[in-house]
């Protein structure tokens, strides 16, 4: 049975980069995903700015929206302090049993959770089940269509605090209109936008940030 892009994603890895090295494993994708096949990781270019909103938050736990193979896991999880952590969720089987192998390979996996399963589902309980009082930051990057109910839905469940830092993906491409209105017409949030190019492409993508303020 033939190989899937996620597949051959995660052998490039594996036979190429430094075992137990973050950096040296989102390179290897970035080079992978630039020079082969095209793929839906954030990038070296908007990682850059996620690397600087976690630098400037210092979050002791996040929560990601949309894993896919792992590689913004591995690129937040590079930069935690000690004892912080990343909850990371994953629609898709397949996509998180890749996601879990890029982890481990990272040498991050003590500090990364992958949750399977839809979000709406999981959201609900990271409270109880997931002992999470509220959290400090949150990565958007899942179906553009779930930005806005999932955003409502973390609010509901008390998940956000005054300063919690949400960042979005693929503010212009795909695109996540009814998401960037809510944030940017609701006067409890204090957005952003950092104006980019989609991953490994020319053309234009943003990502925003909606600081929360309680
Ligand atoms: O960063 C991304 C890019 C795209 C995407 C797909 C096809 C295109 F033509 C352009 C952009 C989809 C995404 N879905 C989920 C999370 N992130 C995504
Ligand atoms: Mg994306």
């Amino acid at each position: 049975m033939n190989q899937s892009k996620e597949e051959r994603i995660l052998n490039f890895v594996l036979q190429h980069a430094v075992r137990g090295d973050p950096q040296s494993v989102v390179d290897h994708i970035d080079k992978y995903c630039s020079q082969k096949e095209w793929a839906m990781n954030v990038g070296a270019e908007k990682g850059l700015i996620l690397d600087k909103t976690v630098e400037e938050v210092k979050p002791s736990i996040s929560l990601e929206l949309g894993t896919y193979c792992g590689y913004s896991a591995v690129r937040i999880a590079r930069l935690l302090k000690p004892n912080a952590h990343l909850i990371t969720i994953e629609f898709n089987p397949t996509y998180a049993a890749i996601a879990k192998q890029m982890i481990e390979f990272a040498g991050v996996q003590d500090k990364v959770k992958i949750l399977e399963g839809p979000a709406e589902e999981i959201i609900p309980q990271l409270k109880k089940k997931h002992e999470v009082e509220t959290l400090d930051f949150v990565f958007l990057d899942h179906w553009k269509e779930r930005y806005k109910p999932d955003t409502v839905l973390l609010e509901e469940c008390g998940l956000l605090r005054r300063g919690t830092v949400l960042l979005a993906d693929n503010i212009i491409c795909p695109g996540a209109p009814d998401f960037l209105s809510y944030v940017r017409n609701n006067n409890r949030f204090e957005c952003t936008n950092y104006l980019s190019h989609l991953e490994y492409l020319k053309v234009e993508d943003a990502m925003e940030k909606a600081v929360f303020l309680g």
